[in-house]
């Protein structure tokens, strides 16, 4: 489809039915991509999502020596020399939160200068604990604004012994920190312990998934207790990988059903993802009964799609748990209740960071003209897409953002007879 400024979505007249596949996961890929990168021989990466946040963490990799091929719309095979080399440029990341904290952290094992840089949205994400842990390891990283961009210098290798993360910012910190610990110095036969400080971190989920691309890649990692990890210096091991499409993606084409009455196979059982964002389906599935409280600390990525369908549940929804959804790819407690008020003034009330969905079944087959704001998140534009399935008037403004993880969501949603308007 071709970039256009906005998109008038047309509301359907019918449930929508049919067959959709999500593409892959963009947190598996992002961390496959990078752990085959840092292997030593060729590692072949199935099901994997092609979009921008991938493209990122692939170029980077490119740049640092790593031979990165694309035989097919969905695999990535990969070859490394085991190590990472000075890039000649800057690391540009666009605003791929994975593939900008996993690489802060990896890049202390080049043996050289590392800048890692975003767009104008992730020079506004944090970075500034990451930083500061990697310093405790003696490594010399220095982000003056407590964003990107930031600058490593690495010395050939990742450090040894403990090292202290306050991940209530984000998770990635604790994923990134993670995934370069095997890379210690030649000969280190100590552990790195990575412990948590401050408060409970996000989305523990994603740590999951971290330990699980670990272990496929050979590292030895091990779960101490809830706050401490110790990982190995082994380094990393080619493999074969298969990637299981994206649970995020999901959540919409779930809300799709549920919101139009209809029947979408997305082709994997809910219960097969092994991602956090999996758990919306049973929030999703009893819709227009959501619960009166919805904690949103485990599946983050998908409360934008839950917050939108709240808007036509039977009763109000009230999300807690959300504060780290104001330092995503934007302020996304402020845009969901910016472009609910927008469709109706009083959908949305923001509570400290609690949001609060009035309800209203009767929403379903009016005509609300309203211009969404996506602030160029993917998410955004894909939560409130499923508004325009029900209410008439509906416009996503940029809606090409959803480039980022969902290139192909306007083609999947057309698939399944959804009617919109380009200009
Ligand atoms: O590790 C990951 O793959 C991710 C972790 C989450 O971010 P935070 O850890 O910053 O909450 C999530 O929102 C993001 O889309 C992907
Ligand atoms: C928060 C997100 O992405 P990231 O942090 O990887 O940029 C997301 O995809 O919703």
């Amino acid at each position: 489809m071709t970039t256009t400024d906005k998109l008038t979505m047309h509301p359907v007249t019918a449930p929508l039915k049919g067959r959709v596949s999500p593409p892959g996961s963009k947190s598996i890929t992002n961390r496959a991509l990078l752990l085959a990168g840092l292997a030593r021989g060729t590692s072949r990466l199935t099901g994997a999502l092609k979009s921008d946040d991938t493209r990122y963490m692939a170029e980077a990799l490119r740049a640092m020596g790593v031979t990165v091929e694309e035989p097919d719309a969905t695999t990535f095979v990969v070859t490394g020399t085991g190590e990472l080399k000075a890039p000649a440029a800057p690391l540009f990341l666009g605003n791929a939160g994975t593939a900008t904290r996993f690489l802060t952290a990896a890049v202390a094992s080049v043996d050289g200068t590392v800048v890692v840089d975003g767009d104008e949205h992730m020079r506004k994400r944090p970075i500034g604990p990451l930083v500061v842990a990697l310093r405790s390891l003696g490594i010399a990283a220095d982000a003056p604004t407590g964003c990107p961009p930031v600058t490593v210098k690495g010395n050939g290798h990742f450090g040894t012994g403990r090292v202290e993360i306050d991940a209530n910012l984000s998770s990635q910190y604790v994923s990134a920190l993670l995934m370069a610990a095997p890379l210690a110095p030649k000969g280190a036969n100590r552990p790195v312990t990575i412990a948590l400080s401050g408060a409970e971190i996000g989305a523990r989920g994603y740590v999951d998934l971290t330990l699980d691309a670990m272990r496929a890649f050979g590292a030895r990692v091990e779960q101490l207790d809830a706050a401490n990890w110790k990982v190995e210096p082994t380094g990393y091991t080619a493999t074969d990988f298969h990637i299981e499409p994206d649970a995020s993606a999901a959540t919409y084409l779930w809300g799709a059903e549920v919101l139009t009455g209809g029947a979408i196979d997305i082709g994997t059982p809910a219960a097969a993802f092994t991602q956090p964002d999996a758990r919306a389906h049973a929030v999703i599935s009893a819709f227009p009964h959501m619960p009166a409280v919805i904690d949103g600390s485990q599946m983050q990525d998908a409360i934008p799609t839950i917050a939108v369908l709240a808007a036509f549940n039977e009763t109000p929804v009230r999300f807690v748990g959300i504060s780290n959804l104001r330092v995503k790819e934007c302020d996304r407690i402020r845009a969901l209740s910016t472009g609910l008020n927008n469709i109706r003034a009083g959908l949305a009330t923001e509570e400290g960071d609690d949001l609060l969905v009035a309800s209203d079944p009767g929403l379903a087959g009016q005509h609300l003209p309203a211009e969404i704001d996506t602030f160029a998140d993917h998410r955004i534009a894909m939560s409130f897409a499923l508004a325009g399935l029900k209410i008439d008037g509906i416009t996503i403004l940029d809606p090409a953002c959803v480039g980022k993880t969902y290139p192909q969501y306007w083609d999947a949603l057309a698939s399944l007879g959804v009617g919109f308007d380009r200009s």
